[in-house]
């Protein structure tokens, strides 16, 4: 099915009556929604509801049970062609390798799927790790830095190839709130500076509410999803209780 919004632009990825399962055992089923080039999308929920599934179905890690993913308006995963360069993915632990310094770690995706030279690759990885707020700790270790920094540098990582979208699991999983909260500007800058549309999993409502211009409410307990939008909208307009509790508890 072709996609496009009211403006005519193709969405950066449609999910069309998305069921999906572990064998006979249905996580999630109905889900649909729109993420608009440039979008920061959230996946939210309590735990256990499907939100890392969602996000292994989006990156094509796991078949769906029923309906569609399109990219660009209406291209399958298998027509997308260089998926490794078009999907930035920082998955929850941020895992860098620890015996690759951070510059290292960061020119790793340059130099398996580009053919530039070195002083090309450095010049990228300065520049990755200056957006991320790392300018010139190319020669420290994982094990030096701070879970922020780790996180800030597994997202330079995961943007070392300028992908279209950028998939996030939990990105402030084990931060402080300080922390977290540079976390979230951090996202905020790089889809305002590249345009990156960015899907993120969070249960965080601070970072809920900092950083979605629209997000998904996938229920544990229909296992459907009961509130698409904006989240203040949904907090002012939801008359699910599920939802009401979820985005008004205390974080
Ligand atoms: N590989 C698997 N095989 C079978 N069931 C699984 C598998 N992975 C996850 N599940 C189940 O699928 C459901 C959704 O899991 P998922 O990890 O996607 O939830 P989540 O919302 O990300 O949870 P959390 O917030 O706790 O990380 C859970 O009931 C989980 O037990």
């Amino acid at each position: 099915m072709r996609s496009t919004s009211e403006t005519g632009v193709k969405p950066a990825l449609s999910v069309r009556g998305l069921t999906m399962a572990y064998g006979d055992v249905v996580v999630q089923r109905a889900v649909e929604f729109d993420v608009a080039r440039g979008e920061i999308f959230v996946i939210m929920g309590g735990s256990g509801c499907g939100k890392s599934t969602l996000l292994k179905h989006l990156i094509g890690l796991h078949r769906p049970a029923a309906g569609e993913i399109l990219y660009d308006g209406d291209t399958p995963l298998e027509g997308l062609g260089d998926i490794a360069r078009r999907f930035g993915v920082l998955f929850q632990g941020g895992a860098l390798w620890s015996s690759m310094t951070v510059g290292e770690n960061v020119a790793l995706p340059l130099e398996i799927f580009t053919g530039l030279g070195r002083e090309e690759i450095a010049a990228m990885v300065a520049f990755k790790l200056a957006l991320v707020g790392l300018a010139g700790r190319e020669d420290l270790y994982p094990a030096s830095l701070s879970g922020g920094m780790r996180k800030r540098a597994g997202l330079a990582r995961a943007l070392a190839l300028d992908p279209d979208i950028l998939f996030l699991d939990e990105p402030s999983a084990g931060l402080d709130p300080i922390s977290s909260r540079r976390l979230d500007d951090l996202i905020l800058q790089i889809r305002d500076m590249l345009g990156t549309t960015i899907v993120m999993v969070t249960h965080e409502l601070a970072s809920i509410f900092a950083v979605a211009d629209k997000a998904i409410f996938l229920d544990a307990e229909t296992k459907v999803p009961s509130a698409i939008g904006h989240p203040q909208a949904m907090l002012d307009t939801s008359d699910n209780k599920t939802v009401q509790a979820f985005l008004r508890r205390e974080a």
